[in-house]
């Protein structure tokens, strides 16, 4: 089952930048990150999937065409720019949800107040803006909704609200194991410690979404016995260095590295896991967009 598809999603934004053809499905039970690049789409993407915006395509929550009531009640957006409630108070937006939107859930949306140490009654606008953005996710985490869409809900937090957020969402998924979250992210220690799948992210397209542990296996550091000749050539290959007199690669295809060095009976000294804050660049970049 998905909590979200979306079908040949097609928006451009001035005469430099087209997002998509999008084509999405978001498994339930999951949560995904979406990286990229500055300026590789991400807001573009997460305004198309919230059915913010005029564009082509298609998406679908629960089965719902994203501009119907159905849908619109079953999702929550933490968008990046929020203009719309800044000239209101907290206090206000919440009195607007409890009498209007049945999914509001007031006894979570206190327990946030209290959490993130929210002033109810100061306009949004005079907030700092990591707490204009712990207002917001107070505000769309108090509906009781199956999706959670949350563009880049980490920038701008501080140490604790961090925390507190991560807690925040896996309790989510916890006690709502069908429902899904997709979040825009640039910090590598979220998509480790949250994301089951990883959606690249580049020039307005994006890659399927594929399971982070998955990913993350075919990132590897091998230390070589001897110098290779044609080494650089070696399948997956993004590095080669010395280290003493041991040659050490790089590679985003270790499967397919260790065949071809197996191939010519290269002895292989040492080879480690690549930690996320290592890969992760390596596939933002463009040759690993092609290959991964
Ligand atoms: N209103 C607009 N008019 C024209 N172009 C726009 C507009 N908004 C965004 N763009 C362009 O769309 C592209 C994608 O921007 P977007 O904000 O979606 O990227 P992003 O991946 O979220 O970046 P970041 O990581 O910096 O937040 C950029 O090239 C940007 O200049």
């Amino acid at each position: 089952m998905h909590t979200l598809t979306c079908q040949n999603i097609v928006r451009k934004m001035g005469d430099d930048f087209t997002l998509g053809p999008i084509n999405l499905e978001i498994p339930a039970g999951t949560i995904t990150a979406v990286i990229g690049n500055n300026g590789a789409g991400k807001t573009t993407l997460f305004e198309a999937l919230s059915g913010d915006y005029p564009g082509e395509g298609e998406t679908n929550i629960f089965g719902h065409n994203i501009h119907d009531v159905e849908a619109k009640a079953a999702f929550s957006y933490v968008p990046q720019r929020f203009p719309e409630v800044l000239s209101f108070r907290l206090q206000q937006l919440r009195n607007l949800h409890a009498a209007h939107d049945d999914s509001w859930e007031d006894k979570r949306f206190q327990n946030f107040v209290q959490e993130f140490k929210l002033p109810l009654r100061k306009k949004i606008s005079k907030l700092s803006v990591g707490m204009q953005r712990k207002a917001v996710i107070a505000l769309q985490l108090s509906r009781d909704t199956s999706l959670l869409l949350l563009d880049e809900p980490f920038a701008g937090l501080d140490m604790e609200g961090q925390t507190q957020l991560e807690k925040i969402l896996i309790r989510k998924m916890d006690d709502d194991p069908d429902g899904s979250i997709v979040f825009a992210t640039h910090i590598a220690d979220e998509v480790q410690r949250l994301a089951d799948y990883i959606v690249i992210m580049k020039d307005g397209k994006t890659r399927e979404p594929m399971e982070k542990d998955i990913l993350a296996q075919r990132f590897k550091r091998i230390w070589l016995a001897k110098p290779v000749t044609g080494v650089e050539e070696v399948p997956g290959i993004r590095e080669v260095s010395v280290e003493g007199a041991t040659p050490q690669i790089l590679t985003s295809d270790a499967e397919a590295t260790e065949k071809w060095l197996a191939e010519r009976d290269v002895q292989i000294l040492k080879r480690e896991r690549l930690s996320l804050h290592e890969s992760l660049p390596l596939m933002l970049r463009d040759r690993e967009t092609n290959e991964v």
